[in-house]
């Protein structure tokens, strides 16, 4: 049976203040209604009106266009609005603005915008004006895991009082903006089982939920390692097609299993199984990088191209996962500097990298000299 404890991280009379927060309760409203094409309005000195080009249908625009006080536009991060002007644009500002004129182009022409693996039939935007609050805008986008495109415009004062605004949510900016490196406060550590497994049979799983739809984080123990001074540990960001399908895109599959395989051998060791699919941007738009992958990009470009940058995960939740099993001195098994300063930001001691280095298999030869020679992985 699954029960609830206490949040994992700042332990105290506060530890479990972040959970059912209003503030917390908006973001994750929020998240739910861009997911269905719902606009919210993000609240600061100039509150917006937006919905994800990707979701927003007939009726979300409709509702956009009502209650504008000033012209809308679409919101993209800057490679894409690049593509999509066919011109180069500087990498400088968060977000650019295109303008759309009135009546607004349709949804499916604006999901056409946002989706570069989609036909690019679309009309021509002149720039226009980038708002306050266009990167919380963004944020929004990917939080919800959707394109980071959206459809804003500066929002009629007192539009909660109108018809049409009834039931719409508002949402800090700032929240949103904060939220990710927050979200390791809300961890909860929720069951424990043992599971023996194939390649280490003294193998246990501890589950932990943050309160970010639902997502669930595994830490996989094998044998005792808090017992251990400085035990083996690999964080490892989940994969659906590489750990559970055998994908040869990556190298995710071996390394999940060459992991337990190691610790196993030494006797004691820990995965953390971080529901952090595609770099942090979700089953869905890596499928969309492997779709541009195949039209030439690299991974990192790929994801550039959609929208977001080549990795955007953080460590506050592994590190407060390591905080909650009790181990504060880790050896880890990884080829990724970045994630060796991620831990380190995050009050970690990582004594030592292992590396954790699996031959080419002849499909994903280009991927993995990519992360060599742009993320800085090395090779032994
Ligand atoms: N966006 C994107 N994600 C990918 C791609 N290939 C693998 N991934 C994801 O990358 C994550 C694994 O990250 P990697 O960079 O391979 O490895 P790492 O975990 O950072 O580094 P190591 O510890 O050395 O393995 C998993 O979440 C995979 O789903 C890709 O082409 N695009
Ligand atoms: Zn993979």
């Amino acid at each position: 049976m699954i029960s609830a404890t206490p949040a994992v991280s700042g332990r105290g009379p506060d530890a479990s203040a972040p959970i059912g927060a209003p503030r917390t309760r908006a973001v994750h409203r929020a998240v739910a209604d861009a997911r269905r094409g719902v606009p919210v309005v993000l609240a600061g000195q100039h509150p917006l009106i937006v919905a994800p080009a990707e979701t927003v249908g007939a009726e979300g625009l409709h509702l956009i266009d009502r209650l504008a006080a000033g012209p809308a536009s679409l919101l993209l991060a800057p490679a894409r609005a690049a593509a999509v002007l066919r011109r180069p644009l500087a990498e400088t500002a968060p977000a650019v603005a295109l303008a759309l004129a009135r009546p607004l182009i349709d949804a499916a022409t604006l999901r056409r915008v946002a989706d570069p693996t989609l036909e690019q039939i679309m009309p021509s935007f002149a720039l226009t004006s980038v708002p306050d609050q266009a990167e919380a805008a963004l944020a929004l986008g990917k939080l919800a895991r959707l394109l980071p495109a959206m459809v804003v415009a500066p929002v009629r004062p007192g539009w909660a009082s109108l018809p049409l605004g009834a039931g719409l949510l508002a949402v800090p900016a700032a929240d949103l903006l904060a939220y990710p490196t927050n979200l390791a406060a809300t961890l909860n550590r929720v069951a424990e089982v043992e599971i023996p497994l194939e390649d280490a049979p003294d193998a246990r799983l501890i589950a932990f939920r943050a309160l970010d739809q639902g997502i669930e984080h595994m830490a996989i123990l094998v044998g005792a390692p808090a017992a251990k001074a400085a035990p083996l540990v690999r964080i490892h960001s989940e994969c659906f097609t590489g750990d559970l399908l055998g994908s040869l895109r990556c190298d995710c599959g071996p390394q999940l299993k060459g992991a337990i395989r190691r610790m196993a051998e030494e006797g004691a060791g820990v995965v953390l199984y971080l529901a952090q699919e595609g770099r942090g941007i979700g089953l869905i738009n890596k499928l969309r990088a492997y779709t541009l992958q195949d039209r030439g990009l690299d991974t990192v470009d790929a994801n550039r191209a959609l929208g977001w940058q080549a990795d955007e995960r953080n460590f506050h939740i592994a590190a407060a996962m390591l905080d909650a099993i009790g181990l504060k001195r880790i050896r880890l098994l990884t080829n990724n500097p970045e994630k060796m300063a991620g831990l380190a930001a995050c009050g970690v001691d990582v004594a030592e990298r292992v590396p954790h280095v699996f031959a080419p298999n002849g499909v994903n030869d280009a991927y993995l000299d990519t992360k060599a020679r742009r993320f800085g992985h090395l090779l032994d």
